[in-house]
């Protein structure tokens, strides 16, 4: 049975992005007035992040105030960090994740060396007081800000009770008796954890790409596959073999996916390393935007000794998605 439309919409990240978009470096950013903020790079937006907006919008709304997610463009970790990490998430998605939120505004910092090297009270005098009048800022208690991550909790909180401003570190999120981070979901998605990634997330793993062309040999063994090509920079689950979701022109089909270069082809020009059966799917889909969501891990990938031996094993996989998710379309446009 294919999950229910509602359940597919928050795992393409196709809810209602209807927040105020703001980029501090766009002159024309209409001032919000008074306003309760949440701060991060938000990557991910895990549960830990979804409960935390929680806790600003419900305290932006006991104010009669704006709560506004602030956060940074490009990611910190890719400006100051020692080797950026991948991501989990595209840019833009993490925008539209933030604006289907509940928050009335997301504010996009751009970030910078010389930001980075600010302190608290420069950022907040120098970067958002142009925009906002922050009341209340509620962070994780592990929260830094400022070079060195000078600006803790405690810093932040004596400074601002001084002006009207109350700066709240919530205790962080757990799961399995340890902090939901982007850096452990990431740890996940390595070893091929993608239900317990998930979990963690709060909807499935999902990547997207644009088709483009494999060896083009899918088809002749009763199989044809969407090779699809991700944007550099973002997280890939483990090599293996997948039950995945896929999103295709608002529709979602079941799909079997191979993650990583085929090792059977290994070394053979063409091979792709993200490729999706559409299960129920007919059609071209060359040059289409794909989106999918990780389901469940079937197997590792691995080297067959003739092409039956692999068809026999793909068509059995892809048997058995069938078997649970059926064979039709979801339309969640
Ligand atoms: C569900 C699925 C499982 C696959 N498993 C393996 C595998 O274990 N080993 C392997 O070498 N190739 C595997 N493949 C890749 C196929 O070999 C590949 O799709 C086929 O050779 C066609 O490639 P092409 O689209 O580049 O022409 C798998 C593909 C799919 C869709
Ligand atoms: N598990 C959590 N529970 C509650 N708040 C959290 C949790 N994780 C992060 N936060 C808070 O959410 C905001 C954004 O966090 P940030 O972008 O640093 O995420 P992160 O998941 O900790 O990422 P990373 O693993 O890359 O450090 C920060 O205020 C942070 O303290």
């Amino acid at each position: 049975m294919m999950p229910e439309v509602r359940e597919l919409r928050r795992d393409f990240l196709r809810e209602d992005g209807s927040a105020a978009l703001v980029r501090l470096d766009d002159g024309a950013a209409e001032p919000l007035g008074d306003a309760v903020i949440a701060i991060g790079a938000f990557d991910g937006f895990h549960i830990g992040h979804q409960k935390l907006i929680a806790r600003t919008v419900a305290d932006a709304r006991a104010r009669g105030m704006r709560a506004c997610a602030v956060t940074f463009d490009p990611d910190p970790d890719c400006v100051v960090g020692p080797g950026p990490a991948p991501k989990l998430m595209l840019r833009d998605d993490r925008l539209f994740a933030l604006r289907a939120s509940g928050v009335d505004a997301v504010v996009v910092v751009p970030f910078t060396r010389e930001l980075a090297a600010l302190d608290h009270v420069a950022f907040f005098s120098d970067v958002l007081s142009p925009v906002m009048d922050v009341r209340a800022v509620h962070v994780g208690c592990d929260f830094r800000l400022g070079r060195g991550g000078a600006s803790t909790v405690e810093v932040m909180r004596a400074w601002g009770a001084a002006r009207g401003i109350e700066v709240t570190g919530h205790s962080l999120v757990l799961a399995d008796g340890s902090a939901v981070t982007a850096t452990r979901i990431r740890a996940l998605l390595a070893e091929g954890l993608v239900e317990d990634a998930r979990a963690e997330l709060g909807r499935r793993f999902m990547m997207r790409g644009t088709v483009g062309s494999g060896r083009g040999q899918g088809t002749g063994m009763g199989f044809p596959t969407a090779n699809i090509a991700v944007p550099a920079g973002l997280v890939w689950p483990k090599d293996g073999v997948y039950a995945c979701l896929a999103e295709l022109d608002g529709v979602v089909w079941p799909a079997a996916v191979n993650v990583g270069i085929p090792p059977t082809f290994a070394g053979l020009p063409g091979a792709s390393k993200l490729e999706a059966n559409l299960i129920g799917f007919s059609g071209d889909v060359r040059g289409s935007a794909v989106s999918l969501a990780f389901c469940r891990r079937l197997r590792d990938s691995r080297v067959f000794g003739s092409e039956r031996e692999l068809i026999d094993t793909v068509m059995g996989n892809i048997q058995d998605i069938r078997d649970e998710y059926g064979e039709s379309g979801v339309c969640i446009a």
